[in-house]
């Protein structure tokens, strides 16, 4: 059984305006969204600021309110109050954000910031608590004597760790990771995925790993979904993404990623600039005339690619000889 399922999720934004302050428009930010995490899985949202990652992250944890569809936890739907209530989802779903400096309380000290979740569900002395946020300290390598300072006294890495520690202390199934690296250096950006791998295997947590950048997800997850205008365009294995990738969008992102290799910059440039007139040129037929994504087809066994009708047709009829 999946433990999260999302299943045609819509969040839609009023804009109003005018004298009256009426609707005038809707930002249709996530618009028709479905997919599932398994247990222990880490699933990747990827796309370009603007094409919803966070709004969907952030709706399942509770934070938005949708405006179509449903979530399931444990195949149980909690899509209000009382059903969420019930199975313990706040509990077990958190969320770490990108910018620890603004999601951590400037006021307090890493000792009520760890323990906050524990005081909102687990009754303990404050002898109990306080050995708690130690040992969650110790999990994720802060040194005891921490304890009692602020967060500006930490590094940006130390206080994605701490934000890590708050996310954990409840003992989790899920965590929603909403670009957890993105504001750190590349160096560090290495060790906090790296701990972030450590404590899923030792913790037993599914990610869903919010990134525009498809580098940093290619370490870190198992599925991966390619969100654009609000719809998933594409999904798949790591190795359907980065080695089969079918969307014209999800092509564009992978010839985004920066090499590593000095003396392969200018081929990629070149590439990079070759996608991009592809793109340009082709990228109004990957949508509809209302604007949106087609159907998705599945291409491979569990890689489904919204595609332009006649490309479709070519998978359907393969499938259909089959
Ligand atoms: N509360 C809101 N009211 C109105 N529009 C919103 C609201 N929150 C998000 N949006 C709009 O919804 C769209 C999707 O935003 P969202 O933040 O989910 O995208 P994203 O892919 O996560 O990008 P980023 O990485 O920049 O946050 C954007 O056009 C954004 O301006």
């Amino acid at each position: 059984m999946s433990l999260l399922t999302v299943n045609n999720l819509k969040v839609h934004f009023p804009i109003r305006g005018g004298f009256f302050n009426r609707v005038v428009d809707k930002v249709y930010a996530v618009d028709g969204v479905s997919f599932t995490i398994q247990a222990g899985e880490s699933f990747g949202l990827v796309g370009e600021s603007g094409s919803g990652k966070s709004t969907t992250g952030r709706t399942i944890i509770g934070l938005e309110k949708a405006t179509a569809g449903q979530i399931q936890f444990n195949g149980q739907p909690v899509n209000t109050k009382h059903e969420r209530k019930k199975l313990n989802y706040d509990r077990e779903v958190q969320m770490i954000f990108q910018d620890s400096f603004s999601s951590l309380n400037p006021h307090k000290r890493i000792e009520s910031i760890i323990a906050e979740p524990l005081k909102n569900f687990e009754k303990l002395t404050p002898e109990q608590e306080k050995i708690r946020v130690l040992q969650l300290m110790k999990t994720v390598g802060l040194a005891p004597d921490m304890l009692y300072k602020y967060p500006h006294q930490f590094s940006g890495g130390q206080r994605q760790r701490i934000g890590i520690a708050r996310a954990v202390a409840t003992n989790p199934k899920l965590i929603i990771a909403d670009e957890p690296v993105s504001a750190l250096d590349l160096s560090v950006q290495a060790q906090v995925l790296n701990f972030m791998k450590q404590i899923q295997r030792e913790l037993g947590i599914s990610y869903l790993f919010i990134s525009h950048d498809l580098g940093v997800v290619r370490h870190m997850c198992d599925r991966i979904a390619i969100m654009n205008r609000g719809q998933i365009v594409e999904v798949g294995s790591r190795t359907d993404i980065y080695q089969h990738a079918k969307h014209i969008y999800t092509q564009r992102l992978l010839a985004a990623i920066p090499s590593t290799n000095l003396s392969k910059r200018q081929q990629n440039l070149e590439h990079r600039q070759a996608v991009e007139r592809k793109y340009q040129a082709h990228k109004d037929d990957y949508y509809d005339e209302t604007g949106r994504a087609y159907p998705m087809v599945e291409v491979s066994p569990g890689h489904l690619v919204s595609l332009p009708p006649k490309q479709a047709l070519q998978y359907k009829q393969l499938k259909e000889d089959d």
